[in-house]
C-alpha cells in the first residue's frame, strides 16, 4: 500500500472554493501570487484565510518575486508554506524563513540535474511548458518523478485529474499530489464534484 499522500488544491481564488477543498479533505491549499489567470491579491487571501474553518496548511505561490515582497506577504497572510515557481536560486531559497516547496519544470532527464543544487523541504515537479510556468494541465514522464525521489520528498504536479491521480500515486508514491486546472470549471473557479473526486481518489490509494 502507498504511504500517506498529501493533497494540495492550488489556484484558489475565493472562500467558497477554499472551504469546499478543506471540507473534502485537502491537506494544503494554494494561492497564486505569480502572474496567472488564477492570481490573487494579498487582501483576497487575507479575506479567505481569516474566514476559513479547518486546518489545511496554506501555501503562497510566487515566481521570481523580490524576497522582501515574499516575506511581507507571507507574514501578512501567515502562510504555512512558500512555493517558489520561478528560477529562484538555492541561496534565495535559504533566505526564506518558512518551509519551501520549490517547483521544477520537468521536460527530460536533464531537468533533474537542477534538483541536486537545492536543499528544500519539498521538491514540486511540474510539467515543462515554453509558454506557462504553472497550471499547464499536462502530465510529464512519471518515470522521471520516481527518479527524482532520491533528492527528497516530492510533490507530483502537472495534468493531474480525478481520473489519473490514483494511477499516479500507485506508480510514483509521492509525498504529495498537486492540482489546479484539473479540478476547475474555468480558470480560477473550482468544480466541486471534481475537487471531491480528486481528493477521494487520491486518498483511496491509502486504503481509505
Ligand atoms: O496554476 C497556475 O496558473 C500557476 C501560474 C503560475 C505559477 C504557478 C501556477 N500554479 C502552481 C501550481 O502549483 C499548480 O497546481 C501546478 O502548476 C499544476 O497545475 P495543473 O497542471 O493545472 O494541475
Amino acid at each position: 500500500m502507498a504511504d500517506t499522500v498529501q493533497v494540495k488544491i492550488c489556484g484558489l481564488t475565493n472562500l467558497a472554493d477554499a472551504q469546499t477543498a478543506v471540507d473534502f479533505g485537502a491537506d494544503l491549499i494554494g494561492f497564486i501570487f505569480a502572474s496567472s489567470p488564477r492570481q490573487v491579491t494579498l487582501k483576497e487571501v487575507r479575506d479567505i484565510t481569516d474566514n476559513l474553518k479547518g486546518d489545511a496548511a496554506t501555501v503562497g505561490v510566487f515566481a521570481d518575486h523580490d524576497l522582501s515582497n515574499v516575506q511581507q506577504i507571507a507574514a501578512d497572510c501567515d502562510l504555512d508554506y512558500i512555493q517558489l515557481h520561478g528560477s529562484e536560486s538555492p541561496s534565495y531559497c535559504q533566505k526564506i524563513e518558512r518551509p519551501i516547496l520549490k517547483a521544477f519544470s520537468i521536460k527530460d532527464q536533464e531537468s533533474l540535474e537542477d534538483l541536486k543544487k537545492y536543499d528544500v523541504d519539498k521538491y514540486l515537479l511540474d510539467t515543462y511548458d515554453p509558454d506557462k510556468i504553472g497550471g499547464t494541465g499536462e502530465t510529464f514522464n512519471w518515470d522521471l518523478a520516481i527518479e527524482a525521489k532520491k533528492y527528497g520528498p516530492i510533490f507530483l504536479a502537472g495534468g493531474l485529474k480525478p481520473d489519473n491521480v490514483n494511477q499516479a500515486i500507485e506508480k510514483v508514491n509521492p509525498a504529495g499530489v498537486d492540482v489546479s486546472s484539473g479540478v476547475e470549471l474555468r480558470a480560477g473557479k473550482k468544480n466541486y464534484r471534481k475537487v471531491k473526486r480528486f481528493i477521494h481518489n487520491a486518498k483511496k490509494s491509502e486504503g481509505y
